[in-house]
């Protein structure tokens, strides 16, 4: 069983979704998603007008919503059974309605489906805010969805995007990295993950895996480790 994190960038068609779908292994897994490309821009520029709330963060919410149904759909094309948990079953609690992270967690109805053998498919970047309606976590922050469930179910956590490894400041691929040195590659423009999804897995000594989402290298492992790096 694990958790495999799927970012905006590799959801960019439905032939990327489709591909996805087709090169699923036959095991338990629960599939994070993002919104496709820069669709939550687009959703932010469009609720600009609202005030904040909940429309607002329901407009907001709708990109990850749709890579939900565009996966759950591609899955059954493929033969298989999937669920999609929404945010009031998916036990995230945030701090607050709006940009905030992730406070506590329940993964028991996420446990209940994995065990009657269902794809569980999870939209990132969503949770229930202090007023227990639908809250938006902050940007990037389907990385922090995929890392916290992982460590509530106590099982591995890929995290998949458009390139094969991270980088480090000398353009080296990075076979193995620290979190620490993953932490010091984040600036205000870029970031290969989300700082607190990366603090989140430090703190409870869960190693991740990043790497591309069509593509069978092994990626980068990020954890308490060695580091190695090469040329590419
Ligand atoms: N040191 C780095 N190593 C690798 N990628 C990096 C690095 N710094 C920034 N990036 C960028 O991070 C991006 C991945 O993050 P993001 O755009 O949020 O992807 P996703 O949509 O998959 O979540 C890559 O496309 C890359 O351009
Ligand atoms: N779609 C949200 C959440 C997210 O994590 O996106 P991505 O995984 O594509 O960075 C955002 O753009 O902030």
């Amino acid at each position: 069983m694990h958790v495999r994190k799927y970012g905006g960038s590799s959801l960019q068609s439905l032939n990327n979704i489709r591909d996805i779908c087709s090169n699923l292994p036959d095991v338990p897994m629960v599939i994070v998603l993002s919104a496709q490309g820069d669709m939550t821009n687009c959703l932010y520029q469009a609720s600009d007008r609202f005030p904040d709330g909940l429309e607002k963060n329901e407009l907001i919410a709708l990109g990850e919503m749709f890579s939900c149904s565009l996966m759950q759909k591609m899955l059954k094309l493929s033969g298989r059974d999937s669920v999609i948990i929404g945010y009031e079953d998916l036990g995230i609690q945030s701090t607050s309605s709006h940009g905030g992270f992730i406070d506590r967690i329940d993964p028991s109805m996420i446990i209940n489906n994995l065990s009657v053998n269902k794809v569980v498919i999870v939209p990132g970047f969503h949770a229930v805010g202090p007023n227990g309606q639908l809250a938006i976590l902050h940007r990037g922050s389907s990385d922090d969805t995929a890392v916290a469930l992982a460590i509530a179910l106590k099982v591995p956590c890929h995290i998949y995007s458009n390139i094969p490894y991270i980088y480090n400041g000398e353009g080296m691929a990075c076979r193995k990295i620290s979190y620490d040195s993953l932490l010091s590659l984040i600036t205000k423009d870029e970031a290969p993950m989300s700082r607190s999804a990366i603090l989140m897995a430090q703190r409870h000594s869960l190693s991740l895996s990043f790497g591309h989402w069509n593509r069978y290298s092994s990626g980068t492992v990020i954890g308490m480790i060695e580091e190695i790096f090469e040329n590419n």
